[in-house]
Order: structure tokens, then sequence, then C-alpha cells
């Protein structure tokens, strides 16, 4: 009996399926051969305590979008497992490539379906993940990226990704599906050349394949390998991070000057990874540790997209670019600290300046250089900022919002680690005031 048909495959997924922490799994159907194999499978294979439903993300990107729709549909009625279809709209506008805001939009929509601890399961193969290999090379990827996909990993919706197929070859579901007579539909985009994992598809890979027959193989391997060494150093940092970034994204200069240069660079990339900001490319990284090795305390920030990056007082600041707001820019104050700019959303650490409840109605905002009142108290904005040591370009993103002249909170911008230092600085100053009131000034 031929591979594809022997019980093999079947008990490799029956395992799976058996191994799975939740009763019931998701099959991601996208109306092509993999998926139609790996729902086929876990269909045939499931144990009675395991419900198997398959959910299938309409992207509405193609004229054939409806057909592999069908396809899903009738592939999920000879088996009889219930289909949940989701109909999205994809942003081409969001510069990322089409690719990119397809699979956000998919993530999103299986959000929407699968609840907290569900599992979703993929039909990635063998031959995808040494593509996945083969791109991330070509990226210039680090070990991260190099270990390309994992068999099982959290998704951020809190349920679980995992890929089943991962060891399984895409010549292997052929004959699987062809065994079977399974109902699938090619998906057009699969011969467009111009994506680059097309080209490496129906190009590179057959070159590799007929010089190397286990290349395949050996490149998922490379990746088992990359990610084992990820885990590890994604460990170590983590736990030295404990000691050296006293908050989410400022770290002790002198704690990663003593380490090695190497584990400096996995050190930032972790820090980075922690607060969300994207990654340097390697010549922004490299000028960022010769301003560390230089002085340390050198304010010359060193940016890249999305994220800066600078070195104050002892202390290297990653964070994302700050958004400006227009002179003279007003918002209609409802207490919140969520301000919506013309630049994008701006979430800020508020600190009133008012004791009791903050008036309602249009507040200005403005930056910089104010003068605070406080029943006849004056201070300048500048100084309470510099008293408390909020780093120089911190202080001139932070926000005065006054209510008919009057200020009546502060804001820092929403990467600022100062803004509790600045409330108890503001506490103590009036807790100095004898009767609780200010001194006149
Ligand atoms: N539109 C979709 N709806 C639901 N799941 C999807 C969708 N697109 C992809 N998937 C899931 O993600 C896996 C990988 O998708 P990808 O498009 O990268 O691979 P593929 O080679 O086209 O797979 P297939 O042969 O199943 O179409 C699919 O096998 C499937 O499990």
């Amino acid at each position: 009996m031929s591979w594809y048909a022997s019980p093999e495959l079947q008990g490799m997924i029956r395992q799976a399926l058996k191994a799975l922490a939740s009763r019931q799994v998701f099959v991601g159907v996208s109306g092509g051969l993999d998926s139609a194999c790996l729902l086929h499978l876990a269909a045939r294979s499931c144990p009675p305590e395991v419900t198997v439903r398959a959910v299938h993300v309409n992207h509405q990107l193609h004229e054939d979008a409806g057909t592999l729709q069908q396809a899903c549909q009738i592939l999920c009625d000879a088996l009889s497992v219930p289909l949940d279809v989701m109909t999205v709209e994809v942003d081409r506008s969001s510069g990322r490539g089409i690719e990119a805001a397809a699979r956000e939009a998919r993530y999103q929509a299986f959000n929407e379906v699968m609840g907290t601890g569900d599992v979703l399961w993929l039909a990635h193969h063998l031959d995808d993940q040494a593509e996945t290999v083969l791109l991330r090379l070509l990226r210039g990827s680090g070990v991260d990226g190099l270990g390309a996909m994992a068999e099982k990993r959290d998704a951020a919706g809190g349920f679980r990704v995992e890929r089943p197929l991962l060891s399984v070859s895409r010549t292997q579901l052929e004959a699987y599906a062809c065994h079977h007579r399974l109902h699938f539909h090619d998906d057009p985009t699969n011969e467009d050349m111009s994506l680059d994992r097309n080209y490496l598809r129906h190009q590179v890979m057959p070159l590799l394949m007929a010089r190397w027959p286990q290349a395949a193989g050996a490149m998922a391997s490379s990746a088992h390998q990359a990610r084992e060494a990820s885990a590890l150093m994604a460990d170590w940092s983590g736990t030295f991070l404990e000691t050296i970034m006293p908050v989410p994204g400022v770290l002790d200069i002198a704690g990663l000057k003593a380490q090695e240069p190497a584990a400096r660079r996995v050190l930032i990339r972790s820090a980075l990874a922690r607060v969300k900001l994207p990654m340097p490319p390697r010549a922004r990284l490299e000028s960022l540790l010769e301003q560390l090795e230089a002085t340390g305390n050198a304010l010359p920030c060193v940016v890249w997209p999305g994220a800066e990056a600078r070195c104050w007082r002892g202390r290297l600041y990653l964070e994302a670019p700050a958004i400006s707001l227009p002179p003279d820019w007003c918002v209609e104050w409802t207490s919140g600290v969520a301000l919506d700019t013309p630049l994008g959303r701006w979430h800020g650490e508020l600190l009133p300046l008012l004791a009791g409840p903050v008036p309602q109605g249009q507040a200005s905002a403005r930056r910089g250089g104010e003068q605070l009142y406080l029943r006849g108290h004056h201070r300048r904005l500048k100084t309470l900022l510099q008293e408390a040591g909020v780093p120089p370009w911190q202080r001139t993103q932070c926000v005065v919002l006054s209510v008919a002249s009057r200020p009546v909170a502060l804001i820092f911008p929403p990467h600022s680690d100062r803004a509790p230092l600045v409330a108890d600085h503001w506490q103590l100053m009036q807790a100095g005031w004898s009767d609780g009131l200010p001194p006149q000034a």
C-alpha cells in the first residue's frame, strides 16, 4: 500500500487530535488542495470526543473567490463538517502588500470565530516550510526568522495555531487528494510569478530538489534547530532584561555594555520585541551600538521605520516616533486619555492638574513651556518636568490640556516612564502648601 493511503498519515493526525488541549478543532480551509487533505484527514480520523469544524475566509480579492468558497462548502457537506464562512474587506492601500493585508484580515476573521483556548489547524506542509526558510534567508533574517513556521504557537487572539502537516510533503498530499478524489479548486494566484513565494515554488525549488532530493526536509530541519536556538535566546534575554530594563523599552546602558556585542544585539532586539517595535536594519543597529560604545550619553537619536532610540543619563530609550500635534489644535475633552489627532490616535498617560472632576468642554492642547496655574500659584511646566527627570525630547511631547484657559491635565507621551514621578512630584508640591492651598504668587 502506498504511503498516502497507509494508516501512517491518519495515525499521525489521530494522535494530533488526541493530543489537542481543546475538545474542538477548527480547520482553516482555503478551497485548495492542502487544506482539503487536512480537513479530510481530520474528519476521517476524529475520535468521538473531538468535534471538527471548518472555517473559510473569503477575501473577495479575485473573481475566483466565490468558487473557492463553494469548493469549501462542497467538501464540508461531503464530510458532514460544519463550515463557518467569514467575508472580509482587505485593505489594499495599507502599503504592506496585498498578501500581508489579506493575512491580517484573515487572522482578524479567525479571531471572531474562535474563542480563547480554541485550536486552529492550518495545512502548511514541508515544502511551504522550505519556501519560508528560503524567503527569510533572502531577507537576511537571523535565527528568529530562520525558524520559519512553528508546529504550534499561541495567536494574539488567545487561540492556538497548529500545523500538523509540517512534516508531510506536497507530493504526498497530492497523492492523497488524488487517491480520495477530493474536491478542491486551485487558487489562481498560485501561478502568479511576480509573487516571490510562487517564483521560489515553481522556478527555484524544482532545481534544488533535482540536485538534492532531501533539500526541503533539510531546510525544515534547519528551521527546527533555529527555532530551538531562538527559544533558548528568548529565555536568556527575557531573564537578563528583567535586571537591566526597569521599565518597558528603557534599558540600563551600563548593564548592556557589560555584555559581549553579540549579546547586546540580542538584548536590544528582544527589548524591541517586548514593546512591539519594529526591528532595525543591521546598519541602524550597528550605529546604535557605536553610539552606546562612544559615550552612552549622547542625545542624537538613531531612527528606523516605526522606532527611535536615544541615550540619556545612562539609559537607552526605545520608543515609537512621536505623533506631532499641529499648533492650536483643539479637542472635545471628555476626560479620556486617547486623543484623535490628524496623524493618528495618541494615547498618553494622564496627570490631572486639578483635584476633583475635570471640567468638560472644548479643550485646547499645547506643548511645552507653559505656565501652570493653580489657584494663583504658578510653576513653569518645563521646570516641573525637569525636576521629575523627564527626558528632554519627551518634555516637548507633553501636552497641556486647558479648558477655558485653565490647565486641567497634563498628558505624557505614550511611552513615557516618568508620568508617575511627575505625579508624585506634583502631589509633594501640593502637600508642602501648609493649609492645603498653594501660596499666592
Ligand atoms: N482563505 C482562507 N480561509 C481559511 N483558511 C485559509 C485561507 N487561506 C489559507 N488558509 C489556511 O492557511 C493555510 C496556508 O495557506 P496558504 O495560502 O499559505 O497555503 P496554500 O498552499 O494556498 O494552501 P491550500 O492548498 O490549502 O490553499 C491553508 O492550507 C489553510 O489551512
